[in-house]
């Protein structure tokens, strides 16, 4: 029988049109979907639109709404296929991991670099693929499919700005990839017993990236504004100890308003290991931090948003972060 699937546009480049301004998503799924006729053959496609906009623009709103839009039709169809904006399709999809959970159904976001209207573009080939990925009997749970690569909702980063592999695995394999009408699973993935939905996030998370000679300050500043912070650290991970150790002060204030300190690397690969160096073993023993290992950033934000959004207990906050969520974690 055939698969039915939803196509949710949210804009981006695939639903763009060149204006005197610049690329603007003005596309809507419909017309989006008829520049690639052979998925008719694949399945029955059904299309709404949530919103429009350069992904530049998405907000922890439009996740809920997403979620949202899934959670009501998800009995009625056997997958979705969200079209979005590839700057911040990272995010998103890492959010989507948090907040739709052990999915027996497959949850794909895709889009393009360059609009579905140009004569050369990626945008046909990722929409095809990924609906071929959607309407697979082994397929489950978020994932990006991009230029032939299937990648776990939270293990996606944007690693190039123009070319059409965009996308990259980080800390983990592609689940898969795509090649013609085949996909090629890596990983043995077995389809959780969910779905579990969570709408709530708290968007009061700040990520501050160290640079040398940065003034501690900063943390001060933050205070009032955020609920939990991630240093994007050097290396393994340390915090300076310079000028009268002024950043141990600085977190030894935040921690002491019973705010979440978090530590990770903005080294791209292999993650945080804050023990190995003085700089940093001394930070974990003197806070009860928590330490993102190979979380890439945009897994780390978006789970704290889910898990400060979810429960309001310290405990259950840590032992969720450590609770491997769509391959977040591997280290711990
Ligand atoms: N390739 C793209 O989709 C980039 C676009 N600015 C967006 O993120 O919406």
């Amino acid at each position: 029988m055939m698969k039915n699937i939803l196509l949710i546009a949210t804009g981006g480049t695939i639903a763009s049109r060149s204006t005197s301004n610049g690329l603007t998503p003005q596309l809507g799924p419909g017309e989006i979907l008829e520049y690639v006729p052979s998925v008719q053959r694949l399945c029955h496609v059904d299309c709404i639109q949530l919103f429009n906009l350069d992904s530049t623009n998405i907000l922890p709103k439009h996740w809920e709404a997403m979620v949202k839009a899934i959670e009501e039709r998800y009995d009625r169809y056997d997958g979705f296929v969200i079209l979005h904006g590839t700057d911040t399709m990272a995010y998103t999809s890492a959010a989507l991991s948090y907040m739709i959970q052990s999915s027996p159904k497959p949850v794909v976001l895709t889009g393009a670099q360059r609009p579905i209207d140009k004569e050369i573009t990626d945008a046909k080939m990722n929409l095809r693929d990924s609906i071929l990925y959607a309407c697979d009997d082994d397929s489950h749970d978020v994932v990006i499919v991009f230029q032939g690569h299937v990648i776990a909702g939270t293990r996606a980063r944007k690693i190039r700005s123009k070319s059409f592999n965009a996308f990259s695995s980080i800390n983990f394999p592609d689940v898969a990839v795509i090649s013609g009408e085949r996909i090629i699973r890596y990983i043995e993935w077995k389809a959780g017993n969910g779905p579990r939905f969570y709408t709530r996030l708290n968007p009061r998370v700040f990520t501050l990236k160290l640079v040398p000679g940065m003034d501690a300050g900063v943390i001060h500043y933050l205070m009032p504004y955020y609920d939990a912070l991630i240093i994007e650290s050097f290396g393994v991970g340390g915090i300076p100890c310079y000028e009268g150790d002024v950043y141990m002060k600085a977190l030894e204030e935040w921690t002491g308003s019973k705010k979440l300190l978090v530590m990770t690397t903005q080294v791209p690969n292999e993650g945080s290991d804050m023990v190995i160096y003085n700089v940093g073993s001394r930070v974990k023993r003197r806070f009860d931090l928590l330490e993102a290992y190979d979380m890439t950033p945009e897994a780390t934000v978006t789970k704290l948003m889910w898990l400060l959004g979810t429960y309001s207990d310290d405990n259950e906050i840590k032992k969720g972060f450590y609770t491997r969520i769509n391959h977040d974690l591997m280290t711990v």
